[in-house]
């Protein structure tokens, strides 16, 4: 007892060493906060001066200002999170942010007794402060000096001795977790012995309930992950990693260390593409708890293309179909051939010079075909298809040889021009004759079956191409249908518009004024929807999951990044593409000749060994000779299993077993089904509150719930050729507890074990 009181007042000493710094931080804080809102009135005084320099100067402020304070108050919550203790560096060098830049210890600082004196504490959060006198009181997480804080193993300690995560809320401390990198050592700071508190926070932080939305992980980022969340910005850095394994979390919290190390440079815009809604939704607090806003903009596959937002998803045969790279060769012809809809006019009757002229199908025919031997994209050959309609018509004429006088000659044929071609029933005639055509337009036309049967001659067989059909007649866009719209987008091409003039604004003199607007009106969301619908290209280009994009979805997201840096993050082993080897041959076009960083990730950090065990057994089945990643803990909770007997039993067995996990865990419950039993699951967990969700296999993707059930693995393996692969990520969601509910078909043993599962 008394022991624990010990540890208790040591502990409490602790927070309360850190209180005082997080008091002095604060302090800080408001008087730049003062500073900031002094410069705001300063600056709209100034703004009663009427020229035009005391104008550019007081926007100027103004706009310096409102950053300020915006980025003060978002970031005042819980920013202060780390501390590391420091041997003497070797040089006695500091860095522009009042640190010592040293990473080896100086030579004399441990002494021959192994004691030592702590030369340098850092304290380490989502923004850097200076104190008055330049003096660190934080250091940006992501600044050179703070890599120790995740880089310093027990192994390889550098100059750390203590690493401490400090846990607060707004303006109070909490707790304190420390880590003793050279635990050999005697080491004191002013004198007194250096405390030690707790067991380290990154057990902690995975023991932590889930919520429907991912956290930050920036107090405890593994050095594994710190290397590549901090890789130099190579063309492309790709990263590969199994199920748990972070790479989500270290592809967003490597958008928020590129930002703030370029941040000019990713002023045209970070991307990042996630495979599903749901995980857009899941993942798009972190960045803005990082203090970074507007400059990212997440999207998801079905969201990609303007004007489209699509989250349906075909049956795995239509999708392969859809995602295949011999689409593009259908697309091409289909984006010529949509020009000849049945409906399209089969005769051209204008008059012109007092005489009626006509120009016959076959006419018609031969003019198309003469402007279509082009390559131009369709849109942009109709000024082409115009003239060719006026030279026969002028030819028809009988004008051409009225005057021998090449002046007078070439003055009668734009006077022709100008007659025919403002004339109504030349207009309307080429408006249906040469329609500029939308890819949306071309896509309903791909749903005629017999009209596809011509463009995908020799490229789909009978079948495939009456399933594409029969999909694209149904109402609605799916996911893969957006890829197909983009690469329409291409082929057809844009018409050059007439640029409308501009009114005259002033307020557009006032140079910063309306950047600023947009920091004040505009949440987080809206900027970063606004930045993202009117940007078509992007400075670096992040691909989550990226072993699910299609041949091509890479085509589509490739034209998004030409001039990009790229990371690429996925797993192979959890690819819902049939044909892994397509897929990474249309990456390797998208992404070009770029040089290529890889890293590997290897611990898991979100299923306890008993779960990983388990999927591993699948893994071996979807992928013989991966290696699954190596839990990072152990519960002691080993999955359970139940089995039906027949489908009726199902709804009442994951109704009842959802509602026993929701008593069991104190976060969030998923329970993956087969695609097409999304919409019964649901209604099968009507009333259990909303901290359960029904998902489909494939939305399961990068999720993660305190208890998973997953239900009729059979089911799930059986839906297309990726299935087991599919089945895999379900059963690698859950932090805690797992249940596997047999199906029908999937021939259980007495246990309830289904026979994908057992050995
Ligand atoms: N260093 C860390 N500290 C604390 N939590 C971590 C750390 N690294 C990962 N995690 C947690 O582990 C879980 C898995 O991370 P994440 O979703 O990024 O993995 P992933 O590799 O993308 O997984 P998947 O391939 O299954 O989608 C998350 O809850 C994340 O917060």
């Amino acid at each position: 007892m008394a022991a624990q009181e010990a540890v208790d007042t040591v502990r409490d000493r602790e927070i309360g060493v850190e209180q005082e710094h997080l008091d002095q931080v604060y302090r800080r804080l408001e008087e730049k906060i003062h500073e900031a809102e002094f410069l705001m009135n300063d600056a709209a005084r100034k703004g009663h001066v009427g020229t035009p320099g005391a104008l550019a100067e007081r926007d100027a402020q103004v706009f310096r200002a409102g950053i300020h304070l915006n980025r003060l108050n978002n970031e005042f919550e819980d920013f202060l999170f780390g501390r590391i203790d420091l041997l003497e560096g070797k040089d006695g060098v500091r860095g522009p942010d009042g640190a010592h830049t040293s990473v080896e210890p100086a030579d004399d600082a441990v002494r021959p007794d192994n004691t030592a004196e702590i030369g340098e504490t850092l304290h380490i959060g989502r923004i850097g402060v200076l104190d008055a006198d330049y003096s660190p009181l934080v250091i940006d997480w992501r600044a050179p000096a703070a890599a120790p804080f995740y880089r310093s193993t027990p192994v390889e300690p550098g100059r750390v001795v203590r690493r401490r995560v400090i846990r607060s809320k707004g303006r109070r401390v909490l707790g304190v977790e420390d880590d003793l990198m050279r635990p050999e050592l005697k080491a004191t700071l002013d004198g007194a012995e250096l405390p030690v508190i707790g067991d380290g926070a990154l057990m902690a932080a995975l023991g932590q309930a889930r919520s429907h939305s991912m956290r930050d992980i920036v107090s405890s980022i593994q050095a594994e992950q710190d290397l590549v969340i901090r890789a130099p910005a190579a063309s492309v850095t790709y990263v590969e990693g199994g199920p748990g394994t972070g790479k989500t979390a270290v592809a967003l919290h490597r958008a928020a260390y590129l930002l703030y190390q370029d941040r000019r440079r990713y002023a045209g815009g970070i991307l990042i593409v996630s495979p599903t809604p749901l995980l857009v939704s899941y993942t798009e607090g972190v960045l803005p708890s990082l203090g970074e806003e507007g400059q990212v903009a997440i999207r998801a596959l079905g969201s990609l293309v303007d004007g489209a937002e699509a989250d349906a998803y075909d049956e795995p045969a239509v999708s392969r179909i859809k995602g295949s790279s011999r689409m593009l060769a259908v697309l091409r012809k289909a984006a010529r051939g949509a020009l000849e809809s049945p409906d399209a006019p089969q005769l051209l009757r204008v008059v012109a010079f007092g005489r009626r002229l006509e120009l016959t199908a076959e006419d018609l025919k031969r003019i198309r075909q003469n402007v279509l031997s082009g390559t131009a994209p369709v849109n942009l050959l109709r000024p082409r298809a115009r003239r060719l309609l006026l030279d026969a018509l002028y030819a028809r004429s009988g004008a051409a040889g009225r005057h021998s006088d090449p002046e007078l000659a070439a003055e009668l044929r734009s006077s022709f021009d100008e007659d025919v071609s403002t004339e109504d029933a030349f207009l309307s005639f080429l408006d249906a004759w040469w329609p500029e055509l939308a890819p949306r337009r071309v896509l309903d036309a791909m749903a005629d079956e017999k009209r596809l049967g011509r463009w995908a001659r020799r490229i789909l067989n009978p079948g495939e191409v009456r399933r594409l059909a029969r999909s694209l007649r149904r109402p609605g866009l799916s996911v893969h249908d957006v890829a197909l719209l983009d690469e329409l987008h291409t082929l057809l091409g844009a018409p050059a518009r007439p640029k409308r003039k501009r009114e005259y604004d002033p307020l557009d003199q006032l140079t910063g004024l309306e950047e600023l607007m947009p920091v004040r009106e505009e949440t987080q969301r809206e900027r970063a929807e606004r930045l993202a619908a009117e940007r078509t290209e992007y400075a670096h280009v992040i691909v989550d999951e990226a072993q699910d994009l299609t041949p091509m979805q890479w085509r589509m997201v490739g034209r998004r990044g030409r001039h990009a840096t790229w990371t690429i993050v996925g797993d192979p082993a959890q690819s819902s593409w049939s044909d892994p080897d397509e897929a990474a041959a249309a990456r390797d076009e998208a992404l070009g000749s770029r040089p290529r960083r890889r890293f590997e990730l290897t611990v898991n950090y979100r299923n306890p060994a008993e779960i990983a065990e388990l999927a591993g057994k699948v893994l071996a089945l979807a992928m013989p000779g991966k290696e699954s990643p190596r839990a990072v803990r152990s519960t002691g909770v080993r999955p359970r299993f139940l089995a039906v007997a027949k489908a009726g039993d199902l709804a009442g067995a994951v109704r009842e077993e959802a509602a026993r996990l929701l008593s069991e865990v104190e976060g969030t419950v998923g329970v993956v089904v087969a695609m097409d039993r999304r919409a019964e699951a649901a209604r099968w967990l009507d009333g259990l509150g909303d901290r359960v969700v029904a998902l489909g296999s494939l939305e399961a993707k990068g999720l993660e719930y305190d208890a998973t059930l997953v239900v009729s693995p059979a089911e799930i393996a059986d839906e297309s050729p990726a299935g087991l692969r599919v089945l895999y990520v379900a059963l690698t969601r859950s932090t805690q507890a797992l249940t596997v509910l047999a199906g029908e078909r999937d021939l259980p043993d007495e246990a309830g074990v289904p026979d994908l599962l057992r050995d």
